[in-house]
């Protein structure tokens, strides 16, 4: 998929990852609607990127991905911005293991609501033109988290939903790909989950443990999983794809072949 004229849509748009993607998608002539719960943050991303790509190319819309409401909002506004869209990122994303439900939410619940609004928007069949969804999991979607059994839960889920998801959409012939990206950890706000004790929840005590996992995996820059992410976006031959980012570089995970 070529990027110039093609419309995006990022979910925790404000900052971290999302804005390295936002960023990328920018560089290579997207358009991109940004949605966060951080608004003052994402005003002053907005404005950050006015000065360097010009007003008319992001919009930041203040989006809570927990409420449908908000969400089916969001994706009608963008709509309205830019008359079309092709790409939609479920990247919003936290870490709390003492308000379990609340990850639920949001790091599963949340790519739900977006992949499924996402292919309202986007399928053939509902006069779209189709695109791609690309499902931020992480490296705690391919193994355990030890820290973050409910954090791990989430990202597992993610990985296989965005897998079955990909499937239906390629055998209802929607013309909408669907991928997921695993990265291991990256230099990001979200980091400082491990310096809350309110938010790691009763693994607390495990801190010494976490801190060899993340000094073993080594912290990435933004800009490098968003030059992966892209790969995801814009090689029309991939659906389903699950594709890991580490220090050591990025693979796609092999899976056995399904049975339908
Ligand atoms: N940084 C890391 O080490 C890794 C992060 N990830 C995933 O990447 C994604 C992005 O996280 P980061 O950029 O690292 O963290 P971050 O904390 O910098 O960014 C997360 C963004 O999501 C927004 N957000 C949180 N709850 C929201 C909600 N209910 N509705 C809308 N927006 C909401 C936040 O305001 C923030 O702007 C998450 O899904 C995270 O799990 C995956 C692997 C590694
Ligand atoms: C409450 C704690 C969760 C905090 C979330 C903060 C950072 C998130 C980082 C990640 O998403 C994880 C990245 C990599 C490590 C995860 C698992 C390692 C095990 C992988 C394996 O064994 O294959």
């Amino acid at each position: 998929m070529a990027l110039s004229g093609k419309v995006a849509l990022v979910t925790g748009g404000s900052q971290g990852l999302g804005k390295a993607f936002a960023e990328i998608l920018l560089k290579h002539g997207a358009k991109v609607s940004l949605l966060d719960i951080n608004v003052p943050t994402g005003n002053k991303l907005k404005a950050a990127l006015d000065e360097e790509y010009g007003s008319d190319r992001t919009c930041f819309i203040s989006c809570d991905v927990t409420s449908e409401t908000q969400l089916k909002e969001a994706f009608h506004k963008t709509l309205e911005s830019f008359g079309r869209l092709d790409i939609v990122c479920n990247n919003a994303g936290i870490g709390n293991e003492s308000n379990w439900e609340r990850t639920v939410d949001i790091n599963l619940n949340g790519v739900i609501r977006g992949s499924y609004l996402a292919l309202q928007y986007m399928k053939k069949q509902n006069k779209g033109q189709g695109g791609v969804i690309v499902n931020i999991a992480s490296m705690a979607g391919l193994g355990p988290f030890l820290s973050a059994p409910v954090y791990t839960a989430t990202k597992h889920a993610v990985v296989g939903f965005s897998r079955a998801l990909a499937d239906a959409s390629q055998v209802s012939d929607y013309g909408v790909r669907i991928n997921v990206l695993c990265p291991s950890f990256a230099k990001t706000e979200i980091l400082e989950t491990f310096n809350t004790d309110d938010l790691m929840g009763q693994f607390s005590n495990l801190r010494q443990t976490t801190q060899k996992l993340l000094e073993h995996m080594g912290v990435l820059d933004p800009s490098q999983v968003a030059e992966h992410f892209l790969q995801l976006v814009t090689d029309d031959s991939r659906n389903g794809a699950v594709l890991r980012v580490t220090q050591a570089g990025a693979s796609y995970m092999e899976y056995p072949k399904s049975v339908m």
